[in-house]
């Protein structure tokens, strides 16, 4: 039987973003979101960890080429997402709050197709040193 092991690749990407509801009023927005609220936008180097998870191929010795792996994200989240205004220049985060939490779903579902359905994918996402997430969760 085939091993599985779990391949991680780590990236980086800064962005701004604001954190906003525009349902809300300027008080509430403020009052939940406060300095991440900032109508003037902040900045974050967020740190992406992609981890692949399937079985080991016996003639490559791999579950997936990491430079296969490192282009795909490059060319279809890094290329997109560095440098950029998450709330005023990325089209999935133009009606949706740009969290951690987001982001992360955001940049599954872009990189899901890219990657064969055997293999299982596994999204986390440093916004700072203290806080990150995980999607999905198992
Ligand atoms: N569940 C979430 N909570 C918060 C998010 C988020 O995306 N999901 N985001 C923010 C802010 O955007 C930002 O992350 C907070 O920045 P900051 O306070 O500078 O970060 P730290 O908590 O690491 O800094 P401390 O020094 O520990 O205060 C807020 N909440
Ligand atoms: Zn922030």
């Amino acid at each position: 039987m085939a091993h599985k092991v779990a391949v991680f690749r780590k990236e980086h990407f800064n962005a701004a973003h604001r954190l906003h509801n525009p349902a809300w009023s300027e008080e509430k927005n403020e009052e939940v979101f406060g300095k991440c609220n900032n109508p003037n936008f902040h900045g974050h180097n967020y740190e992406l960890i992609i981890q692949v998870i399937g079985e080991l191929n016996k003639e490559t010795g791999f579950v997936i080429d990491m430079k296969v792996l490192s282009s795909i994200i490059k060319d279809n989240v890094l290329d997109r997402f560095d440098h950029k205004n998450l709330n005023l220049d990325i089209e999935e985060f133009r009606n949706l709050n740009p969290s951690a939490e987001n982001i992360a779903v955001v940049i599954y579902d872009i990189l899901r197709p890219k990657i064969d359905a055997e293999l299982a994918l596994k999204i986390r996402l440093y916004e700072t040193e203290r806080n990150f997430v995980e999607y999905p969760v198992d």
